[in-house]
């Protein structure tokens, strides 16, 4: 009984319309009208749910996922025919040739995004209609395939089906809410927030798309073998129409894409409306009418659908009481313990001749311009290296060509003894390459706690599947929480920080990869100074724990303070290096970064202090 009081109630209340459904047929064995209404609402449930996976979760709208229920009817006709079976033993395989057939399409479809991928499902789509028609042989064409009949009696009608596609919509339900769960479902919502910033984190953005097409697409093409031996009839153009899928986003739109039980409410809502317009509106053309407007007016009136909003109208109506988080506490209390607790999982940097990092000549050009001039660049570990320089000098593009955001145009960069050039930007982040961006980017949608945890170490499937939030990796959570002072914002959706709680929460998160090396990217911009003072001494303290940092900073006191050595950039290269005290009066850099407020009063004319790479030469001057 408390574990029943303990399930949060959204599954209290669909276990309970479950049990009404279940006995429905029981009680009213005789009204096969609306049992057929009910079992095509668990049929576009079914999908929606599915559909939810790939472009609830990950973002990626697809217009096409009715060819996948025209895939797994295709397939239990053929086969029924051809093997002399009934359907029913054969709808799995119309799931197994759905989910194949969407991890061929998806390894290239899914490198594009946004207009371009919802056109290329639509062809899809129309393409599959296409080979249906001329396929002759194996589909008969637009002849279509007939079925036998149901092998029950008449007196069952369709109450077979019913359950049958009830046990499907059941399934897919809990597939889908235990896929959210893990890594996975977590990465996907990653995905949908910021494609680039969770490759960064180490999630493999290529395979979980992948996965989650295929995913989406197994559950429709088992329901579609079970949809042909319903209709004992499939042709190519009832099978793969573009209403069909149309119907899946709307139902999902309405319900509330990216919730477990959104897409299923929504489903039952549209499959209503589409019957009561085929009844009272003229017939299945008017249904074209009604589902453009029924869509314009969600997108206009409902963007987030009707779960999300009733949630947040219900949050609004019960606030609950945030805690203020005193920050000036935070570290004051032995924070030594909990350096160590967290930093227990961290690599050493090893010694500290070999450079972690080397950039070799890399250069990157927009077009015209040259962003990044054959730069070199080396970050020896245990150092906390400062790369300044004026704005536009290209200090982010080359923090961008170092995790892997982009691609150099030349040049080599190797990282502990590895060349990692070639290398997609998780893979980097699994070799302990982490980096906090110029203008933080959490996943807003996310609590601070799902925020921090949604790192992945590595590319393993078991990781992958695991829990999103798992004990030991909770409590390194909250202890890397602890240390930036946010332990008791854990709870807290990231969008409600402040920007320079953001940024702390960015620095937590990566942790959570047990980086080598961090890139921190203009760290201070936007804190304010008593958060700076914290922010300066966890990353002293990190780094005293085995973490090297390379720093882009404006804010110099910040930078002579914390930093040595010290990498001046200008026009895309290195102009200057060593360390602060040197670098601060240096001529080279003073003309053409520092300026004159830190030039000494009775300054010599320009010379190159011995830290300095020759500026006209392209040198180094050691
Ligand atoms: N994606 C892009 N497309 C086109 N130009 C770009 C792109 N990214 C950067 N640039 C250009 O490259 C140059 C270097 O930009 P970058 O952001 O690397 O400089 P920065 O040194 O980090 O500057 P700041 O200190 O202001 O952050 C700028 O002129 C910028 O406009």
């Amino acid at each position: 009984m408390r574990r029943l009081r303990a399930l949060p109630r959204s599954h209290l209340v669909a276990g309970v319309c479950l049990l009404a459904l279940v006995l429905y047929p029981v009680v009213n064995p005789w009204k096969p009208y609306p049992q057929g209404v009910l079992l095509l609402g668990f049929l576009l449930a079914i999908q929606a749910s599915s559909w939810n996976i790939i472009s609830g979760y990950g973002g990626y709208t697809s217009l096409g996922h009715g060819m996948f229920l025209g895939l797994g009817s295709y397939t239990a006709g053929i086969l029924a025919l051809r093997w002399g079976v009934n359907p029913l033993w054969v709808a799995p395989l119309g799931g197994v040739t759905a989910l194949v057939i969407a991890v061929l399409i998806g390894s290239v479809v899914l490198r594009t995004r946004g207009h371009a991928f919802v056109i290329i499902t639509i062809a899809m789509l129309l393409a599959a209609q296409i080979l249906a028609s001329n396929f002759k042989s194996l589909t008969q064409g637009s002849d279509g395939i007939t079925l036998a009949l149901p092998f029950w009696g008449r007196d069952f009608q369709n109450i077979p089906f019913y359950y049958v596609f009830l046990g499907l919509l059941v399934l897919t339900v809990l597939f889908s809410a235990w896929l959210r769960r893990t890594k996975f479902g977590a990465g996907l919502v990653a995905i949908r927030e910021d494609e680039g910033k969770a490759a960064s984190i180490g999630v493999n953005t290529t395979r979980f798309k992948i996965v989650a097409y295929a995913a989406s697409a197994f559950m429709i093409g088992t329901a579609g073998g079970v949809y042909a031996y319903y209709l004992t009839f499939i042709n190519p153009v009832g099978s793969f129409a573009i209403l069909g899928s149309v119907t899946i986003v709307l139902a999902t739109l309405t319900g509330g894409r990216g919730t477990l039980y959104g897409p299923v409410i929504g489903a039952f809502i549209v499959n209503l409306v589409s019957e009561e317009s085929t009844v009272y509106g003229g017939g299945t053309q008017s249904r074209v009418l009604i589902f453009g407007v029924a869509l314009m007016l969600v997108v206009l009136f409902l963007p987030r659908g009707l779960l999300p909003t009733a949630e947040a109208w219900w949050r609004k109506r019960h606030p609950v009481e945030v805690e203020y988080t005193d920050q000036a506490g935070a570290l004051s209390g032995g924070p030594m313990k909990t350096y160590e607790r967290a930093l227990a999982a961290t690599p050493g940097t090893g010694d500290g001749d070999t450079p972690l990092l080397e950039v070799r000549g890399v250069s990157k050009r927009f077009g015209g311009l040259t962003a990044v001039d054959g730069a070199d660049l080396v970050v020896r570990p245990g150092t906390i290296t400062a790369l300044i320089g004026p704005n536009g000098s290209g200090k982010t593009t080359l923090f961008n060509l170092i995790t892997g955001g982009m691609s150099a145009d030349s040049g080599e960069i190797w990282f502990d003894g590895r060349r990692i050039d070639a290398m997609r930007p998780w893979s980097r982040g699994h070799l302990g390459l982490g980096r906090t961006y110029q203008v933080t980017r959490l996943f807003k949608e996310m609590t601070v706690q799902q925020n921090v945890v949604a790192p992945l170490p590595d590319s393993r499937w078991r990781t992958m599947f695991s829990d999103a939030v798992h004990g030991h990796e909770a409590d390194r959570a909250r202890d890397l929480l602890d240390i930036v002072g946010l332990g008791r914002m854990a709870d807290q959706p990231a969008g409600a920080l402040s920007y320079g709680q953001q940024k702390l929460v960015e620095l937590a998160q990566v942790m959570m990869l047990q980086p080598r090396l961090i890139l921190l990217d203009e760290p201070a911009g936007g804190v304010n100074p008593s958060l700076l003072g914290r922010l300066t001494e966890v990353i002293r303290e990190l780094n005293r724990g085995g973490v090297t940092f390379l720093i882009v900073e404006h804010n110099i006191p910040l930078v002579l303070e914390l930093c040595d050595p010290v990498v001046v950039f200008s026009r895309g290269a290195p102009i200057a290096e060593g360390p602060p005290a040197l670098i601060q009066q240096d001529p080279i850099v003073l003309d053409a970064y520092l300026g004159d407020d830190w030039r000494p009063a009775a300054e010599p004319a320009a010379q190159s202090s011995p830290g300095s790479r020759g500026a006209a030469t392209g040198e180094v001057v050691q």
